[in-house]
């Protein structure tokens, strides 16, 4: 964005907000402050302008110290983003909050132990005491039991663990490992209680930013806070944020309502977004929930807003909505509309989105083993990874004759072309071929349009070792046995399947490979479908909100419940409108609802009833 840009924003009424904040950075009298204001509001924007401030200005001063300015975001994306945009400044530590935490405590061994020593003789006790009271031979009782089992088992070993060991994008299965509740939980534990903590917290970073802290885990926002007040005149806390972005339940409930009467309170009014429509639509959903209203930009567009009602038990929901698209194209007059990839379509759940893009099959056996959860969507998961990251390439840069990215990715994966595996061969140019007769071998289970199964290909992968399997997957690879019990799972027993985990990984390869290209575009984040959850921050040009309830089967939210289903107020409801809010306002130019629900009257009466939308913004069939 130009200054000439933004003079066009022009007698900007946030104009002094900036400099507020850079008049709280002053090392030699520092002020907390607290930047909540709406979505769209610039808050990230703000965020950016203080970290260049620093540079430009606090930079001598802090490396003088051996000093950095920390910053918590809530996504990895979004650190990366903010890196990025300062030209990776090593003086500004940019970190998730897990990342953060984990910085702070790491190698603290004696006190994690101490801690979890206790933590875990407390759980037990509580356990047990919840055991003597409740019924026996329950499924309550089954889980009682075998967590008491497996927090006496680690209480056991505690001694024996050296070093704990914690990654906040992994799954942290191990012995030695924490997993990511507890890095919080000793974080927050330590900064309260031990004030060498605090004193190497503030030491460290004078300064410390949150960016989404509506979000922020509870428990640390408190320890923060007491930080603050420990250190006052040594110690910058700034949260920035949106309560009525609050999505997450770790985060604070009621963050700001007590704050100490030194701090700074910036406000912002104006949306830099979004259109006019679609500032008016989030400040009416906002206006039952606080009383922060919002203004369009004076050079903002008129943009659209579509609600489309229609009955859960709609059959071809992904062929509904191409029409809704293609009705969007026709009133917006955005030709876009019609290029599915122009649109940002949002779902409530992964699976939603895995069925309309066609990789359901791939999705749902490994999505379904909760432990592996976090490394399958994060895309680190051995078992999908190798399809993701080494199959797959492999075929497409095979399919496309780019001989360069075949060599570059048999050279990085091939177990026959390391540098021992050439030593070794007697015939180096026979030991070539071998490799890529190997890959043509593989080629042909594409032939005549064929669309081969993970498993055939795991299997002639695994003839000819032309890439290295990982260990879950080598027993699917390379045995006849195995296959034939693979294919005929569908017969036996649930009690003669090993774990659940080995029946997820058969039931996944079973699946046809063509499903691993846009599972890999959606986790990498090149899809055009995304949460609704996951959208947090981000902005796109035209919005498809989908609202299903029936096929998301969550428990957290529910638009049934805000479309009139129960009174405002309402738990459920309240979280509901919060995300609703989130959704509609990432669209800066034209947004399109669609709502399957159980009563299409009651939503549209509901909704025309609140003012969010008008007779004709309604639409109660699809559209043809
Ligand atoms: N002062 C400004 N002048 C012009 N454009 C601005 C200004 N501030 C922000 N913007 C633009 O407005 C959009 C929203 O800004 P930003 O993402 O910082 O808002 P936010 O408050 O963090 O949003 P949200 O809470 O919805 O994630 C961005 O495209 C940004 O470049």
């Amino acid at each position: 964005m130009t200054s000439n840009q933004d003079a066009i924003v022009g007698g900007d009424i946030d104009s002094s907000v900036d400099a507020e904040i850079a008049d709280c950075l002053d090392l030699s009298s520092p002020r907390s402050f607290f930047l909540f204001a709406g979505a769209g509001s610039g808050k990230t924007r703000s965020l950016v302008t203080a970290l260049e401030h620093i540079q430009k200005h606090l930079s001598n001063r802090l490396k003088k110290k051996g000093q950095r300015v920390g910053v918590i975001t809530y996504t990895n994306a979004a650190s990366d983003e903010i890196k990025r945009r300062l030209l990776f400044d090593p003086l500004i530590d940019v970190r998730t909050i897990h990342s953060f935490a984990w910085s702070l405590i790491e190698g603290l061994n004696h006190d994690i132990r101490e801690w979890l020593r206790t933590e875990l003789s407390t759980d037990i006790k509580i356990l047990r005491a919840e055991e003597e009271r409740g019924r026996k031979g329950t499924k309550a009782s089954a889980t009682r039991l075998s967590k008491i089992e497996s927090k006496t088992k680690r209480l056991q070993n505690l001694d024996k663990v050296k070093r704990f060991v914690y990654s906040p994008i992994g799954d942290n299965r191990g012995r030695d490992a924490l997993n990511h509740a507890e890095v919080l939980q000793l974080t927050s534990y330590f900064l309260k209680a031990k004030p060498a903590m605090q004193s190497i917290l503030v030491g460290r970073y004078p300064i410390l930013l949150i960016d989404e802290s509506q979000d922020t885990n509870k428990n640390l926002i408190d320890a923060l806070f007491a930080v603050e007040a420990a250190q006052k005149g040594k110690f910058v806390l700034g949260l920035i944020g949106d309560m009525m972005q609050r999505i997450y339940s770790d985060g604070k409930d009621g963050l700001g309502k007590e704050l100490p009467s030194n701090w700074a309170t910036p406000g912002k009014k104006l949306n830099y977004r979004c259109p006019k429509r679609i500032v008016t639509l989030i400040n009416k959903v906002r206006s039952s929930a606080d009383t922060q209203q919002q203004e369009p930009r004076s050079d903002a567009i008129e943009g659209v807003v579509r609600l489309f009602i229609l009955p859960s038990g709609t059959s071809d929901k992904a062929t509904t909505e191409r029409a809704i698209a293609r009705s969007m194209s026709k009133v917006t007059g955005d030709e876009k509309w019609n290029e599915p990839k122009a649109i940002k379509t949002l779902t409530l759940e992964h699976r939603m989105a895995a069925s309309r893009m066609g990789f359901l099959d791939i999705f749902v056996p490994l999505y379904e083993v909760e432990s592996w959860r976090t490394s399958f969507l994060e895309g680190t998961l051995p078992v999908s990874r190798f399809f993701t990251e080494e199959v797959y390439p492999l075929i497409r840069a095979k399919q496309s004759g780019d001989r360069f990215a075949i060599a570059n990715i048999t050279k990085a994966f091939s177990p026959l072309l390391t540098a021992e595996a050439l030593r070794a061969a007697e015939d180096k140019q026979r030991h070539l071929q071998k490799v890529s007769a190997a890959i043509d071998e593989l080629m042909t289970l594409w032939k005549d349009g064929a669309d081969p199964t993970l498993l055939q290909v795991l299997r002639c992968i695994g003839q000819s070792n032309l890439l290295a399997i990982p260990d879950r997957l080598r027993m699917y690879g390379s045995s006849d046995q195995c296959l034939e019990k693979i294919m005929s799972s569908d017969e036996e027993s649930e009690s003669d399947r090993q774990t659940e985990q080995a029946v997820a990984i058969e039931n996944f390869l079973k699946a046809p490979f063509s499903q691993i290209e846009p599972f890999a575009n959606y986790i990498a984040g090149r899809a055009h479908f995304d949460t609704h959850q996951g959208v947090k921050g981000l902005e796109f040009d035209r919005v498809m909100v989908i609202m299903d309830d029936e096929e998301a089967r969550g428990f957290l939210f529910k638009y049934e419940d805000l479309f009139g289903g129960k009174a405002t107020g309402d738990k459920t409801v309240e979280g509901t409108r919060r995300l609703f809010y989130v959704t509609c306002s990432r669209a800066k130019q034209s947004l399109a609802l669609v709502a399957y629900t159980g009563s299409p009257d009651r939503v549209r009466r509901f909704v025309l009833q609140q003012e969010w939308f008008s007779e004709d913004e309604v639409v109660t069939e699809i559209p043809s």
